[in-house]
């Protein structure tokens, strides 16, 4: 067999079953995957110790450069079938460049590089490459890639947060990311304003029919939209919502209407309705009884991953069809939801099992194939960052009338809210306010004054461009009978329960240091203290984490 038939047959019959492949998340792990990257090094050191002595000169790293630029600005072609095609011509250019000789070294790479560009499983074409390619090739090959790879990895904080947010996210303390102003702000001053990525209403509020279960309005009574199916019991403020929050996710998750657009269907929806009800009934239900937001959160982020991955796959602009899911479609496409996903940190939990399997039960039922993107570990990792990153959504000051938790402390489920997650009514996931450090006397508040989940980031004090924009994770006020010292305790002990470090801002350094009695300032919390920031280390490495009672790493009363 030449080495093209192979390369055309080992590789045609993954192209042609890749639609389900892009779909979910491929196309991210293809250039981001630590696995790929891991993989990417490997191939790397082998083919520099392997290639051949470049005849006719080696590639020289500016023109490797300049010609990774230009392949860049290629627009690559959208659907399935185009790919396949797009992939065939380039991997057939690239074997008749090859044969012509080591001039011909960087065109006939490119091609293959081209090639690899539309390819659903990189490492895999590149295995096929490294048998087939002639070495010296291979190595401009893998040049090329990493050279990508590394660009992707590093630019992604030059395009997010965008320019128009006026923050930027920066190295803080022990190479934590932190959020920066990126002009100054006087107090009461909108340093950005930011939608959640997916929402979930806390249950009982959802139960009330009293607020929009997508951008959390409140309605007033008799008007609000029921959703098609109404498996979680959402009501809407408008039809807006209701259509946005069935395109972004509930109509994969609970509705029955085709997932795919027409152009990708294929009569997939067809088949399915049946399986859909009897998969999406007990999800339901379980999220009901569970009575928590962030597997709810998960789910829609899930769903809405799926939902702009999908939207890419439509060619741009095309017809009625399409125009549900443009609205989804990041406009800097070349970073997707995972990409953000990845950088954020997170404490690891250990949902269980049967949350994920009703999940992906769902999922394939809609779509077969789908439950491929989302494994139990991935599903426990995006739990722990959703779960670590949500804020607490609070109208006014709050409200009084959660119903109290009967969970163990470490079993709480907690948000981000300087009100306190009692007073919350539910809870959002957001990419930019994510990266926000804590402290207890916080340079910004999150403020939830158009009435919505929409988080309006204000000044609460003079800001300069250069400086960390901060605020606080939970209620920091000291409350009626409360003494100072009583009032630090319970916010530090609340950030050790819930977020996993011992508070270093500037208030409790220095409360702590004129602290008379100055017992939180012992040896014993230095080293438990850090030993509570190790489990989000752990949990970031994949490693085992969980700290039993993180009050005891405070020290003694
Ligand atoms: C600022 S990061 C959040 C940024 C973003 N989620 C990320 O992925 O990098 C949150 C982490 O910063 C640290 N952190 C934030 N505020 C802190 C504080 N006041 N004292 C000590 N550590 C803090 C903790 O390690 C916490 O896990």
């Amino acid at each position: 067999m030449s080495s093209r038939t192979s390369i055309y047959t080992l590789a045609s019959v993954t192209v042609l079953g890749g639609l389900l492949a892009y779909v979910v998340y491929f196309d991210y792990k293809r250039r981001n995957d630590a696995e790929f990257r891991r993989k990417l090094r490997k191939e790397k050191k082998k083919a520099n110790k392997t290639a051949a002595r470049p005849q006719g000169g080696a590639v020289d790293a500016d023109d490797l450069r300049a010609a990774l630029a230009k392949v860049r600005t290629e627009e690559l072609p959208a659907t399935p079938e185009e790919k396949e095609q797009y992939f065939m011509t380039q991997v057939g250019m690239a074997e008749e460049l090859a044969a012509q000789g080591p001039a011909f070294r960087l065109p006939a790479a490119l091609s293959f590089y081209r090639a690899l560009r539309v390819y659903p499983s990189p490492v895999e074409l590149i295995m096929i490459y490294q048998k087939t390619v002639p070495e010296d090739i291979f190595k401009v090959i893998m040049d090329l890639t990493n050279m990508d790879v590394k660009d992707r990895v590093e630019g992604y904080y030059n395009i997010f947060p965008p320019k128009s947010m006026n923050v930027s996210v920066q190295d803080g303390k022990d190479k934590k990311k932190i959020l920066v102003a990126e002009k100054d702000f006087e107090p009461g001053d909108v340093i950005y304003k930011e939608e959640p990525i997916v929402t979930a209403l806390d249950l009982d509020i959802q139960a009330q029919d009293s607020h929009c279960a997508h951008c959390f309005r409140s309605i007033q009574k008799g008007v609000a939209i029921k959703a098609d199916i109404d498996r979680l019991g959402a009501v809407y403020c408008s039809k807006d919502c209701q259509l946005k929050s069935k395109v972004q996710s509930e109509n994969l998750l609970f509705g029955l209407d085709a997932v795919l657009p027409p152009e990708l269907d294929s009569g997939i929806s067809d088949l399915s309705k049946a399986d859909r009800e009897q998969a999406q009934g007990p999800f339901a239900d379980y999220l009901k009884s569970k009575g928590k937001t962030g597997p709810i959160l998960v789910a829609r982020l899930v769903a809405r991953a799926i939902a702009i991955e999908t939207g890419k796959l439509l060619p741009k602009k095309s017809g009625p069809a399409a125009t549900d899911l443009p609205l989804l479609v990041d406009d800097n496409a070349d970073y997707s939801l995972y990409d953000h996903l990845e950088r954020l940190r997170y404490i690891e939990v250990n949902p269980p099992e049967e949350e994920n399997k009703l999940l992906t039960k769902v999922l394939a039922a809609a779509v077969p194939g789908l439950e491929q993107s989302i494994t139990d570990e991935r599903y426990a990792m995006y739990l722990g960052k959703v779960t670590y990153n949500a804020y607490g959504v609070c109208f006014g000051g709050g409200r009084d009338d959660k119903p109290v938790s009967s969970e163990r402390p470490e079993d709480k489920e907690r948000t981000r809210t300087p009100y306190g997650t009692s007073r919350q009514v539910g809870s959002g996931f957001y990419l930019v306010s994510s990266y926000i450090g804590h402290s207890c006397a916080p340079s910004a508040r999150p403020s939830f004054s158009s009435g919505t989940a929409e988080l309006h980031l204000i000044a609460t004090r003079k800001l300069k461009k250069g400086d960390e924009i901060t605020v606080s994770y939970v209620d920091v006020s000291q409350h009626d009978g409360e003494a100072p010292e009583e009032a630090r305790r319970r916010r530090r002990f609340e950030l050790a329960w819930g977020w996993r470090f011992r508070c270093e801002c500037e208030r409790c350094v220095s409360e702590t240091k004129d602290s008379k009695d100055n017992k939180e300032n012992d040896v014993g919390l230095e080293k438990d203290g850090s030993k509570v920031e190790d489990v989000v280390q752990r949990a970031e490495k994949g490693g085992p984490g969980g700290v039993q009672d993180p009050s005891q790493l405070l020290g003694p009363d």
